[in-house]
């Protein structure tokens, strides 16, 4: 054993001897060359061939990095023997509701597919400091690295990673640990990613979501078709998104029907706030940090751009047609890129860029439809315009079922009647209802009675508030005509004194 430790000590003695000596003797670039040398020597007679995915490429968060992160984490957790080492961490993330078992540094794990062997190894070294960079990257480098050997590598590695990804959306689809990011004014988090996010836990449904329901069913379909169209959309030829304008009164519940929305195609949610975003180009990196899957909500869209921007920057020509040049004059060209311009956004919905990613949904809202830019409510920019209204009757019924939980049986014919009578007359949102519902709900019979009074006494005030308009009117009417008569008194009068002034020039 003594001698055992003496020679592993002489061979340690040597080797670091050896490296100092080379380092000292040949120059760095020369001892990298020859390693590079070494590697493709080794990687000609190895039977293995190797593939790195990398957390970040390029500009984009590699989603196959994260595909594979999920999987894996999946099967060491189902086999611990697998891995090269009897340890694995385990994280429940600030995000998530699941725990999370990951391969540290440098650790293997041997997975099979179709009667193959793979080995996954976990790579993080730290990246080396950057002069400049034009977003700050995570201190860490991270990747995966595949090993497969070559001779099965023609028929396995596709279907393999094909795999990879549908069980990965499987896993995510299972933990229903959907993220609800927002942006906020040159914040990025340690990863360097503009978004900040939460776990979205938001209760609306389209069963808790009053609305007429024929309207409702023709929404859900129209999701339902759009997440399953993928081959649709690549067969026509259009990038696979899609985009709603939600408008009405507030309280009538936009933003619950995005909730809706994402609750339905378990989508992340991105809540764009556009009056953080400086420039068209702070924008678009921004919309390409968004993963697919997600819903991307601009709400309050009136307020939240300036919208005169795009007549000012629209310029000469056609600039202002929101064609295949959108945008270009801000960016591309190096134009006016100090704000952001409805030209930049729409670019991302429809223009050149919209097909940057997949799978992905527009919502804007607004109050004022009216204040919109034409622009943006021409036919097919946004592709459904959904008009939520105060509460009317069908709505009532949905609201008195998920806070009383009364059906129109329970509610009986008499008081339906008198809901029905003056729902859509009293113009109340459906905020306004469910306040007085919550408040009674303990005491079904007080709630429908209050709100029967209460849908009465603002029925009430919108014809008083209609009988004095039109009575207001009636009164302006008459002003006029009294005016035009008096003016066409006075014309006659003046036309018989011209009259008369011109026989007299006449005879004169
Ligand atoms: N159609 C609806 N169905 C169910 N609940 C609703 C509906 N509309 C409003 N509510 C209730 O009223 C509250 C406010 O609704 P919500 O925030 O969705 O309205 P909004 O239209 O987005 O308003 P704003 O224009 O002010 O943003 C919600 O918490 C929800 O409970
Ligand atoms: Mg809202």
């Amino acid at each position: 054993m003594k001698e055992l430790w003496t020679s592993m000590a002489s061979l340690m003695a040597v080797w670091a001897f050896s490296r100092t000596f080379l380092t000292t003797v040949f120059p760095p670039e020369l001892l990298f060359a020859f390693t590079k040398l070494f590697q493709r020597l080794f990687n000609c007679f190895s039977s293995y061939c190797y593939y790195d995915i990398t957390e970040i490429e390029g500009v984009n968060t590699n989603e196959l990095y994260t595909a594979v992160q999920l999987y894996l984490s999946a099967t060491a957790a189902s086999s611990c023997s697998a891995t090269s080492s009897n340890r694995l961490s385990l994280t429940r993330g600030l995000n998530s509701s699941a725990i999370t078992f990951a391969l540290s540094h440098s650790d293997r794990l041997i997975d099979e597919f179709n009667g193959v062997s793979v080995v996954w190894e976990h790579i993080v070294i730290p990246r080396q400091s950057q002069t400049f960079s034009w977003r700050p990257l995570p201190e860490e480098k991270r990747g995966f690295t595949l090993r497969i050997n070559k001779r099965d590598k023609p028929y396995i590695l596709e279907p393999y990673l094909e795999f990879i990804n549908i069980k990965a959306n499987e896993i995510r689809r299972k933990n229903e640990d959907r993220l609800l990011h927002t942006n906020s004014r040159g914040s990025l988090d340690s990863r360097g990613h503009p978004w900040e996010s939460v776990p979205f836990k938001h209760p609306s449904t389209f069963d808790t979501l009053a609305m007429d329901p024929v309207k409702k069913a023709e929404i859900m379909s129209d999701l339902r078709d759009f997440a399953d169209g993928q081959a649709f959309y690549t067969r026509t030829g259009r990038a696979w998104k899609r985009g709603y304008l939600l408008y009405g009164p507030p309280g009538t519940g936009k933003s619950s029907m995005i909730a809706a929305m994402a609750n339905f195609l378990k989508y992340d949610i991105y809540d764009l706030e556009l009056t953080e975003v400086q420039t068209n180009l702070e924008l678009r990196k921004l919309l390409m940090k968004t993963s697919s899957k997600s819903i991307i909500v601009i709400e309050d869209i009136d307020c939240s751009l300036n919208l005169t921007n795009r007549k000012e920057n629209a310029g000469a020509g056609d600039r202002g047609s929101f064609g295949l040049f959108d945008g270009a004059p801000d960016v591309e060209t190096g134009g006016n890129n100090n704000s952001v311009t409805l030209s930049g956004l729409l670019n991302f919905t429809d223009g050149l860029w919209s097909c940057c990613g997949s799978e992905r949904i527009f919502v804007f809202t607004t109050n004022h439809i009216e204040k919109l830019d034409p622009a943006l409510l021409r036919s097919g920019r946004m592709d459904m315009h959904v008009f939520m209204s105060y509460c009317n009757f069908p709505s009532l019924k949905i609201l008195l079922k998920n806070y009383l939980g009364c059906t129109p049986e329970d509610v009986g014919t008499e008081m339906l009647r008198r809901l029905e009578e003056v729902t859509c007359a009293a113009e109340m949102t459906p905020a306004d209802v469910s306040e007085v519902l919550i408040k009674n709900r303990r005491d079904k019979d007080k709630a429908l009675r209050e709100l029967v009074e209460v849908l009465s006494i603002r029925a009430e005030k919108n014809r008083n508030g209609l009988r004095r308009i039109e009575a207001e009117e009636v009164a302006e009417e008459e002003e006029k005509r009294e005016v035009e008569s008096l003016k066409e008194g006075g014309a006659a009068a003046g036309g018989g004194h011209l009259a008369e002034e011109t026989w007299k020039t006449t005879r004169g």
